[in-house]
């Protein structure tokens, strides 16, 4: 039975696999996950990712109004309007994860206009795509430093066409994916991580 601490647990164990990954490296990314009342934990803002606990999270229902905060201090991450976006516009997705990888930022360079195109690689099929030879390219938005502007961004793009894959690249900043569970969201993120490895080291 999943319970809201079993949720956490799932994110700390994230966190520090990613951390060592040097995709969360200092505070940088964010994870969330939701809980079978809708209700979803969060990151709080400003954790060092790599030493994580299960105090470092905040309770928010749907619309953002907070409903338990293990430590006083805690506050929402600052990417949180991202989440709210991914899980009103797929009320599939049960995870969002969010981490700031070296090669994210690098395949900028091959982005062409607000896509960039995959490989068509095996690897793809971890991200939903089961076709051979497929043409699929990730969505990539630019980087406000008002947060709720990227959000934005992401709720009216995907409104009206919905994204190839279960994830999108924010521009020199980091990738952003989805998944129906924390496991699903964490392979996920190591799919296009190494997809984003992989375009890098093609040049
Ligand atoms: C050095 S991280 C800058 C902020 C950011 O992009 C991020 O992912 C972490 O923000 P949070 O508020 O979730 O700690
Ligand atoms: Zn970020």
């Amino acid at each position: 039975m999943t319970t809201t601490a079993t949720v956490r647990a799932d994110l700390v164990t994230s966190a520090q696999q990613f951390y060592q990954l040097g995709w969360m490296l200092g505070t940088a990314g964010n994870l969330s996950a939701k809980n079978p009342d809708g209700s979803f934990w969060i990151t709080a803002s400003g954790k060092a990712k790599g030493r994580l606990s299960e105090q470092d999270f905040v309770r928010l229902a749907p619309h953002g109004q907070v409903l338990e905060s293990p430590l006083p201090e805690n506050r929402p991450s600052a990417e949180t309007s991202i989440h709210q976006a991914i899980y009103d516009l797929f009320p599939e997705a049960q995870a969002c994860y969010h981490v700031h990888s070296v090669e994210a930022n690098l395949v900028t360079q091959f982005c062409e206009g607000d896509s960039l195109t995959l490989p068509p690689l095996e690897m793809i099929k971890g991200l939903g795509i089961w076709e051979e030879n497929p043409q699929v390219s990730l969505p990539v938005f630019e980087n406000y430093l008002d947060v709720p502007k990227i959000a934005q961004a992401i709720r009216d793009r995907f409104s009206v066409s919905c994204p190839e894959v279960p994830a999108l690249l924010i521009r020199h900043h980091g990738v952003t994916v989805w998944g129906t569970s924390p496991t699903e969201a964490h392979n996920r993120v190591e799919i296009a991580e190494y997809l984003f490895r992989y375009i890098v080291a093609l040049g």
